[in-house]
Formats: structure tokens, C-alpha cells, sequence
């Protein structure tokens, strides 16, 4: 259990982190998403002890991360993949950091087999690829069998089966009982991994919500009718609430009501439909919009040489 309690941030001028509250739960992956810039290291160094606060607090388990007595069984964390040294070998690196915080050795092999690393374990990792040396990073994080989480853009980088096997190995990590806290600036892979989304913007929270309740939100109202009936169709379709656009002929795309009304409207009146099919706003798209005013750098606004809107 991770929880922060009005964590603030500020470098000099610059308030990176801003009264921010959340509580990550175990037993599920929480995604922690914001736009560039938006506090989501600054937050994980600070839960790591590795940066202090301004003001608030953040605790993992009740107390902060340097007041545990064995700190890499409490909280593993990845920040940055490649923070290792190359010329050791997979297995060395690990056995180091085994060695210098009383871990048996014996774990060393048991984290490599869960990465899939067995075959280039004695390998120098300055030869790994990106995907490799995520799977390294994530390896240490998991060496103390850490209860706690927090891995920082773990699939930046990563080809689609990397992708898929850090999502599968994130829910079972969770599944296992453990809390999981993973940083990513993609809403759509979030849907995918995360059960509980975490938002922030500018340093601020901006969402704290269940997946299933922000797709459900996100979820346009559109539903795209394809029949050879469509100006008939559009005409019983229409009503106060209700929104029917054609860019082609024969498909109608009405917001403001389900496709089960559609369909029944359609059959009451002996239309045959081709397609219905109910439409979801992408979730980047619901993201982007969530966050819109939270971007740090945002394209200017195109003007004319009078300053104009163009
Ligand atoms: N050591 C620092 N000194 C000054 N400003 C900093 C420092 N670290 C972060 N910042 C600023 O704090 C803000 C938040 O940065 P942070 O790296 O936490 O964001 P982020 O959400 O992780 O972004 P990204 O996805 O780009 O890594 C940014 O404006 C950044 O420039």
C-alpha cells in the first residue's frame, strides 16, 4: 500500500508536485498516467525516499521508504532501466545487489528464470537490447520479493511481445497480493494492464478512478448505421437529443441513442441494417482530453501575420 498525503515538490520556482493525495491498493496494478512533465517521476523518487518533499508526506506501508529496516523487500522499483553497470554480466549485476542488501543468492536465479534471462544471464549487459535490459531492471526490482512495486515507463521502447510480457507478468505480480504501482504516458496500454488509473497533470491530480469507469466514460455514445433505408432511417432516428451525421451514403452516425434502440426502431419499421455497430471514442482520445489543459508544452495556437486565429 502506497499512500501520499498532500505531497508537494518544488524545485526553486518550479513546483513539479502539487498537494497531491492518492492511495495505490495491493492486489491490483495501478497505471499512473500523465502528459510529459507532469510530476509522475518526481512522485516515484519521492515514494523511493530518493527525493525529499516540500511538504506532505508519502508512506509504503504505513512508513516511509528509508525507515524500513529492509527496504528491497518492501519496495522494488525500476526508474531507470539502464542505471547498471555494463560490463557485468546479468547475473553479476544481480548477485552484486543480492550480496550488498543480504539477499541469498539462491534468489538471483529464481528472478532471472522469471524474466526469461536464463540464456544471457552471462552475458555483459552492455550488449542487451532495450528489451533485455528492461527485463534486468525489472529483475532487480523483484530480487527482495518485494510486497511494493513502482516501475517508471516500464514498456517505453519495448517490441509487442515485450509489451504483452510485462503485462502478463504486472497482473500476476498483482494477482500474487502485491501493490503495483507502473508510470506510463499511454492511456491505451493502461486500459489494457491497469484495473485503477491514477491521472495527473501539472503536478496535480487529476483522476483517480477505476479503468472500467473511465472507459465507460470515454465511451462515445456513437453508433454507425450502414443500410440502403438511410434517409428513412435518419428521419425516425431524429429527435431533440439526438445527433444523426452521414459523411457516406447509406451510413448514418447517430449519437444519443444505443444501438438496441437503433435496431429496434429500424425493425419496427421494416429496415434492414447492414452494420450497427456502437463506437468508443479511443481512449488516448478521452486521455488527451482529460489532460488537455495540463500539457506542459503545447503546440501554439496558428495565427495569421495579423495574429489571428487562423
Ligand atoms: N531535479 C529537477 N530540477 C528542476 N526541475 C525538475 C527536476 N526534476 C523534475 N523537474 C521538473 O518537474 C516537472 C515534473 O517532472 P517529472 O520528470 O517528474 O515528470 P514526468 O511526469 O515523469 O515526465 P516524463 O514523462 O517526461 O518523464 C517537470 O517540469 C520537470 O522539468
Amino acid at each position: 500500500m502506497i499512500e501520499a498525503h498532500a505531497l508537494t515538490k518544488r524545485y526553486g520556482e518550479r513546483t513539479a508536485v502539487e498537494d497531491l493525495s492518492f492511495t495505490v491498493r495491493p492486489g491490483a496494478v495501478t497505471g499512473f498516467l500523465g502528459p510529459n512533465g507532469a510530476g509522475k517521476s518526481t512522485t516515484m523518487r519521492m515514494i523511493l525516499g530518493l527525493d525529499a518533499p516540500s511538504a506532505g508526506r508519502v508512506t509504503v506501508n504505513g512508513r516511509h521508504y528509508a525507515d524500513h529496516r529492509a527496504p528491497l523487500h518492501e519496495v522494488g522499483a525500476m526508474l531507470e532501466a539502464r542505471a547498471i553497470h555494463t560490463g557485468r554480466s546479468a547475473y553479476h549485476h544481480l548477485l552484486a545487489l543480492a550480496v550488498t542488501t543480504g539477499i541469498p543468492r539462491g534468489r538471483v536465479d529464481e528472478v532471472i528464470d522469471i524474466v526469461g534471462l536464463r540464456e544471457v544471464a552471462r552475458k555483459r549487459a552492455g550488449g542487451f537490447s532495450l528489451g533485455m535490459g528492461q527485463r534486468l531492471g525489472i529483475a532487480s526490482a523483484l530480487l527482495g520479493d518485494p510486497a511494493t512495486l513502482v516501475l517508471d515507463e516500464p514498456v517505453n521502447g519495448l517490441d509487442p511481445e515485450g509489451i504483452l510480457w510485462i503485462r502478463n507478468l504486472l497482473r500476476s505480480l498483482a494477482a500474487e497480493g502485491r501493490t503495483v504501482l507502473v508510470s506510463s504516458h499511454l492511456m491505451s496500454e493502461m486500459a489494457l494492464t491497469a484495473e485503477h488509473l491514477i491521472v495527473i497533470g501539472r503536478g496535480r491530480l487529476i483522476a483517480d478512478t477505476s479503468v472500467e469507469e473511465f472507459v465507460r466514460g470515454a465511451a462515445g455514445s456513437s453508433v454507425r448505421v450502414r443500410t440502403d433505408d438511410a434517409e428513412r432511417l435518419r428521419r425516425l432516428l431524429a429527435g431533440p437529443e439526438v445527433t444523426v451525421a452521414s459523411e457516406t451514403a447509406g451510413v448514418l452516425e447517430v449519437t444519443g441513442l444505443t444501438s438496441d434502440r437503433i435496431g429496434r426502431i429500424a425493425a419496427d419499421h421494416a429496415i434492414a441494417l447492414a452494420e450497427l455497430t456502437p463506437r468508443q471514442a479511443s481512449l488516448e482520445q478521452a486521455f488527451m482530453e482529460l489532460t488537455r489543459d495540463a500539457v506542459e508544452y503545447q503546440a501554439p495556437p496558428v495565427t495569421d501575420h495579423e495574429g489571428r486565429a487562423a
